[in-house]
């Protein structure tokens, strides 16, 4: 009889992730083996996969053990390892909570981009402090075809490209990664989102995520647009110590991000778990070979 491994199907506005909780971090997920769990036809499917465990238990994450038990070990569907996934964390503390190993209220994460708090509300929304934004200098663009735009440089622990458009349908299909420039700027690939104008303090994206493909949500895309709006707008509460609120509608929902005075940004959205079942150990193992 082959082992069986759990497994839950989950999402945040709509950016969906495969789960697996590993407490004690046995279960062996290289590359090969995120890529088929995410494969939509021949595996579970997903934009990403949520490995949940215990900070001590992974090298990665023993140093932050003692102020956040749980690790969000995320990878993207091509299984690719990124520094931080915002609708990740979301989907990860819900998880966290419906499997009794924290109280709603306030809990810490720790990623790769460092331990996040993160505050599991009654309604079910969940708000993470997805620490502050860095704006590199430089020019940036961005193309899809013939066009082309200047994109704002933002870092939320990821690289992102955030280009404001006229139109949504300008970013095409999606279906490759937009080309940008200078190369330089993105070492090691980029987020791109495009984003319009829905009203004051409210825009709307779509993006392509670097491995992964043009996804339904992005949190930290998310993030950074606020950001870029924001300083577009001419708004920086780091300089004018008021707080700026931004509205990001994603294709699968919408996101409420506010940077605070001190540069802190915080993001509010919705977490589902949809499913949970058990992986066959032995398809995993075909599917590596
Ligand atoms: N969907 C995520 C971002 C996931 C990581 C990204 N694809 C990268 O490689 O940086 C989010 O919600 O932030």
């Amino acid at each position: 009889m082959s082992t069986r491994i759990a497994f839950l199907k989950g999402h945040g506005t709509e950016n969906d992730f495969v789960i697996v909780p590993d407490p004690e971090n046995a279960v062996d997920l290289p590359p090969a083996a995120v890529a088929a769990l995410c494969d939509r036809r021949a595996g579970i499917g997903g934009d990403g996969l949520l490995h949940v465990v215990r900070s001590a238990a992974h090298p990665e994450a023993e140093g932050m053990a003692a102020e956040a038990e749980w690790f969000m070990d995320y990878r993207n569907a091509d299984g690719s390892v990124a520094e931080m996934c915002g609708n990740g964390v979301r989907v990860f503390a819900h998880y966290l909570h419906r499997a009794g190993h924290v109280a709603e209220g306030d809990i810490t994460v720790a990623t790769r981009g460092g331990v996040k708090p993160v505050h599991i509300a009654k309604d079910g929304d969940v708000t993470v402090g997805m620490g502050k934004a860095l704006l590199p200098e430089g020019e940036v663009t961005v193309s899809v075809g013939e066009r082309s735009w200047p994109a704002r440089n933002v870092n939320m622990g990821n690289p992102h490209a955030v280009a404001f458009v006229d139109d949504l349908a300008h970013a095409g299909d999606l279906f490759t990664p937009p080309p940008f420039a200078p190369a330089s700027a993105y070492p090691d690939g980029v987020n791109v989102e495009f984003v319009v104008d829905r009203g004051p303090r409210h825009v709307a994206l779509r993006v392509h995520e670097r491995g992964s493909g043009e996804t339904r949500s992005c949190g930290t895309g998310a993030c950074a647009v606020a950001v870029a709006a924001a300083r577009r707008d001419g708004a920086d509460p780091t300089v004018t110590g008021t707080p700026a609120t931004y509205t990001v509608d994603v294709p699968g929902g919408r996101l409420v991000i506010t940077e605070h005075a001190d540069g802190e940004i915080e993001m509010t959205g919705p977490a589902v778990i949809v499913a949970e079942g058990e992986i066959d150990a032995e398809w995993l193992d075909g599917a590596l070979r």
